[in-house]
């Protein structure tokens, strides 16, 4: 095999209440990754499309190479030589997980272009990689879930236990992206690092309620549990309109509605196709209305993760 191309899907991290330990995948947007194999050894960026030239070009700094690198090294291959061309079909930026798509495409790409040696559950820890240099922290909430699909919940980062739980066929989710952009390093930089007992008790309530609701199709138990009280009231002043926006949501018949990974992008959750578009709509006219343009999308969540588009 010479050449692979691959997909890895936009994630929406958190999910409210689970700071670091929840995440879901949507259907689209995702980025695409080829990789051609090269006679010289080494990893070589050749184009990046969708960018407007703010991504970096040096493969040990770009979440796409980076997650290859630290692969080829587990697996002890130095001989070995590609042309990466990274496809990026969402904002920087965004909390739609974008480094974590462009981490998970390059890895699932690279597992598929040498026969595949691990499995998807493996290539995870490699993914983190990605995510590490993007925001200065590994956390798995968007590399989970793009790579491996479903509702994911990480139970513990060490030793590193991950598992997909199943969901209601009928849950939709609304992401919107407003036009401005939140780095997720500063968004971790301002979270404190003390936790009340009270909000603590709180959190877990929800973080139980929520899996229980999903996994129950309670989808009053799903709505009551969408609740953040240590994260989001800290970094909702970050993004204009947050409160307006997740008020008409709600009142549009969301489930609940939150951050999406460390914003700006806003997401709610609906029963049914239909709610989840009416929500989008005044979410973005909510935004629009304060002058700020924002896009949505609205999707299922996606089942399957990762996908191999092409190969030869
Ligand atoms: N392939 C990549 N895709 C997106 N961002 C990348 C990539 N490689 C490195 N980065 C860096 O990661 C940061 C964006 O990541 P992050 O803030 O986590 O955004 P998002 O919330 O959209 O995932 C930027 O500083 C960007 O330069
Ligand atoms: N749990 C992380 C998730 C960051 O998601 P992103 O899409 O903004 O990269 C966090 O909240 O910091």
């Amino acid at each position: 095999m010479n050449y692979v191309k691959a997909f890895a899907p936009a994630t929406v991290a958190n999910v409210a209440c689970g700071f670091d330990i929840f995440g879901f995948a949507i259907q689209e947007p995702g980025d695409i990754v080829e990789i051609k194999r090269k006679d010289e050894p080494g990893i070589v960026i050749a184009d990046i499309t969708g960018d407007a030239g703010r991504l970096p070009r040096a493969a040990e700094k770009n979440a796409v190479t980076v997650v290859m690198l630290h692969l080829l090294k587990h697996l002890g291959i130095s001989d070995f030589g590609c042309e990466v061309i990274l496809h990026k079909n969402m904002p920087l930026g965004s909390g739609m997980g974008s480094s974590a798509a462009s981490a998970v495409a390059g890895v699932v790409a690279l597992n598929e272009l040498l026969d595949n040696p691990l499995s998807r559950q493996d290539l995870l820890r490699f993914a983190m990689e990605g995510e590490r240099i993007a925001s200065g922290s590994a956390h798995a909430d968007n590399v989970g879930p793009s790579l491996l699909g479903g509702f994911v919940v990480i139970r513990s980062y060490n030793p590193l236990d991950i598992f997909s739980i199943p969901v209601p066929e009928d849950l939709y989710c609304t992401l919107v992206h407003p036009d401005i952009e939140i780095n997720t390093k500063d968004a971790r930089y301002i979270l404190r690092n003390e936790v009340s007992l009270k909000n603590a008790i709180t959190q877990m309530g929800n973080v139980a309620g929520l899996v229980a609701g999903i996994m129950k199709s309670d989808y009053d138990l799903i709505s009551r549990s969408m609740v953040d009280v240590i994260i989001e009231p800290v970094r909702s002043i970050l993004i204009p309109e947050f409160n307006e926006v997740k008020k008409a949501a709600i009142s549009a018949g969301a489930l609940g509605c939150s951050i999406s990974g460390a914003g700006p992008s806003m997401f709610a959750l609906s029963r049914g196709v239909d709610t989840a578009w009416q929500v989008g709509s005044i979410m973005t006219e909510t935004f629009r209305q304060a002058g700020i343009e924002a896009n949505m999308h609205i999707s299922g969540i996606n089942q399957g993760g990762a996908l191999i588009l092409e190969k030869s």
